[in-house]
């Protein structure tokens, strides 16, 4: 049977706190030290004519503080930049609290299956990253690593055991699957109740259904869900305000279009057939980019002032790079830089903000089961 291959491969818990440190991930110690190699990151991000002005504040001034107070120094060295990876080790340290709490009251642990289909290499990355950040919480995570031959029903049945599994509270099928296999039919076989992504069509259509008195979602998708929360956290008022949304993806573009309409902004969805592209860009107050090409959008479309939330990750030939590649977003990262009021970096803006609300919906999911 394969799932005794797939047990074997279940990935072990380790202590608390211990720092996964692989090159890949040099921010994932959390403790006060580190904090200015994290502002390094930032550091790069950053146009040259900043750099040498933040370079001021940014001297080790927190080294006595405690984590929870470090807040405005880990991620307002350039208050410009919105810092997703230390707003996520925030939202981490904010869950780890809860988990702990969870575990003194109610002996849960929260738990977390992933489930990957094939050899991907960024799936695969993608899934290391989930696997250590639910380590550094304290959520139990079970990874089932599935050769690209599994058939349809194979997959159907480990979900069916995962969703009556008292241990599992979130279930993440690492999109995108093999070709042979029906992701939509794989997605809607997952309970809703441990849908941690939010695709199934019950949570997508509670996420769209406007008005009073309806069900909530029981989880919204966590890459929309963690640009919103990147907005809460920097403050940004959306009421009133024009939204742009580029890109129409049930995984983003149309959830994170929902998500900004619930919150009162004049929201507009554009797409590949889109007439005069620029103009509809340059009305936005708000814009989520999220059509997965190369730096796609230029600093001249951009409204001054306007908040600039970056969800493309897309990589790019740089000969002067070790691995031969770099990482870009949907938008010109300089010259919107430029107009922005506030923009999110890539890599180190969306993305660590989307697997912190996959560890907010696991944490979320467990606290349901107890009720
Ligand atoms: N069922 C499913 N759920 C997903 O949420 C899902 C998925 N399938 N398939 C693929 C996309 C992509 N995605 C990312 C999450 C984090 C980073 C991330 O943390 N990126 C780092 C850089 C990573 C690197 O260096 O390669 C950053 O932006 O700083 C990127 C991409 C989740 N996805």
């Amino acid at each position: 049977m394969m799932f005794v291959g797939a047990h074997s491969a279940r990935w072990r818990p380790r202590a608390l706190g211990v720092p996964g440190a692989s090159p890949a991930s040099p921010a994932s110690a959390r403790c006060d030290q580190q904090r200015n190699v994290r502002n390094a990151g930032v550091r790069a991000m950053m146009p040259t004519s900043q750099k040498r002005s933040m370079r001021l504040n940014s001297l080790p001034v927190g080294v006595l503080w405690a984590s929870a107070s470090a807040s405005a120094v880990e991620t307002d060295v350039d208050p410009k930049i919105i810092d997703g990876k230390a707003m996520a080790r925030q939202v981490e340290d904010e869950l780890a609290a809860e988990v702990t709490h969870m575990k003194e009251t109610n002996g849960l642990v929260p738990g977390l299956a992933v489930i990957i289909v094939g050899e991907r290499k960024d799936s695969q990355t993608y899934v290391r990253a989930k696997r250590k950040a639910c380590e550094r919480v304290g959520i139990a995570s079970f990874g089932y690593d599935l050769p690209e031959a599994t058939t349809q029903h194979d997959l159907e049945v480990l979900i069916e055991q995962l969703n009556v599994r008292a241990d599992v509270h979130g279930i993440l099928v690492q999109l995108p699957l093999p070709s042979h296999i029906d992701s939509e039919v794989v997605l809607d076989k997952i309970s809703y109740e441990k849908d941690v992504d939010g695709f199934h069509p019950l949570n997508m259509g509670r996420l769209c259904m406007a008005g009073g008195g309806r069900e909530e979602p029981r989880f919204v998708p966590c890459t929309p869900k963690g640009c919103i929360e990147m907005l809460k956290r920097k403050n940004v008022a959306v009421a009133g305000k024009n939204a742009v949304v580029l890109g129409r993806s049930n995984i983003v573009g149309l959830p994170a279009a929902m998500l900004l309409n619930q919150m009162d902004a004049t929201v507009t969805i554009c797409h590949s057939k889109t007439q005069d592209l620029a103009a509809k860009v340059r009305d936005a107050d708000i814009l989520v980019a999220a059509v997965g090409r190369a730096q796609f959008v230029p600093g001249d479309w951009i409204k001054p002032g306007a908040v600039v939330i970056d969800v493309g990750i897309n990589a790019v030939e740089d000969a002067s790079k070790k691995s031969g590649y770099r990482l870009v977003g949907d938008v010109d990262y300089a010259s919107c830089y430029e107009k922005a009021s506030l923009i999110t970096p890539v890599p180190g803006g969306v993305g660590p903000m989307t697997i912190a609300m996959l560890l907010r919906n696991t944490v979320d999911g467990a606290a349901r089961s107890l009720e």
